[in-house]
């Protein structure tokens, strides 16, 4: 693991964005730990994930023209991006992102902010089975933008529909490439040095023989 994956797991544990307990997914799954990324809500936390998720996309090395964010949660950190990557990186990119409900009043429609075309560089907090970023895929197939890759805060490292991981299922599906700030395996190690998360470590192993890749 590299020093600024600790540093990023250590900052979702001190804000509380990385939990352990028992939560239901959107897949249905019972998980015994939760990233919400909507707990990252101050000015001073969006700015500090928006540098993690600048800097990985400049690490990446993929090319894009576009930030776009899926509702909801994916809105504020395709806007964190978009400001580090002009602030730190000398980057302007445009950005934009859906309703979850087309507006029938004013400008009226689903998507906010630049126009969805060229190479689109998806951003959101996790990715388990896939569903929120297949469901982003349609919007951006309805407008002729093409993927240009997805980068995300957690990779858990499930699996999909199959046997591969729901990651690799959308990496063949629309070919692109995923990046992600951390993956599961990267929490497990760090919950593995850590004194004290025992019982943390056996429950987020017990869950990653069922569900994990
Ligand atoms: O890979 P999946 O199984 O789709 O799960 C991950 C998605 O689920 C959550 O969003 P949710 O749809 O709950 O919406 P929100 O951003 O409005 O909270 C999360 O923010 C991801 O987008
Ligand atoms: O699969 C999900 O629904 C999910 C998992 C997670 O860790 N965080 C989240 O916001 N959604």
């Amino acid at each position: 693991m590299k020093a600024y994956q600790r540093e990023f797991i250590e900052f979702a544990l001190e804000r509380q964005v990385l939990r352990f307990g028992e939560f239901t997914l959107k897949s249905g799954r019972t998980s015994p730990y939760f990233f919400n990324a909507g707990l990252f809500n101050t000015g001073k936390d969006l700015a500090r994930l928006g540098r993690f998720y600048a800097a990985a996309l400049m690490d990446s090395g993929i090319e894009f023209d576009l930030l776009f964010g899926p509702a909801y949660k994916g809105i504020p950190i395709a806007t964190t991006t978009a400001v580090a990557l002009c602030d730190h990186h000398d980057v302007d990119i445009p950005y934009c992102f859906n309703r979850k409900e087309a507006k029938t009043h004013g400008e009226g429609g689903s998507l906010v902010g630049s126009e969805l075309k060229g190479k689109v560089m998806l951003v959101d907090d996790v990715i388990t089975a896939g569903t929120a970023i297949r469901e982003s895929m349609d919007i951006i197939n309805a407008h002729n933008a093409q993927l240009a890759g997805v980068l995300i805060a957690l990779d858990r490292q499930e699996k999909g529909k199959g046997e591969l991981s729901a990651i690799q299922e959308v990496e063949r599906d629309f070919g692109c490439q995923i990046v992600s700030i951390i993956k599961l395996a990267d929490l497990i190690s760090y919950l593995s040095e850590k004194p004290g998360m025992e019982a943390e470590l056996a429950s987020v192993s017990a869950y990653r023989e069922q569900y994990g890749i």
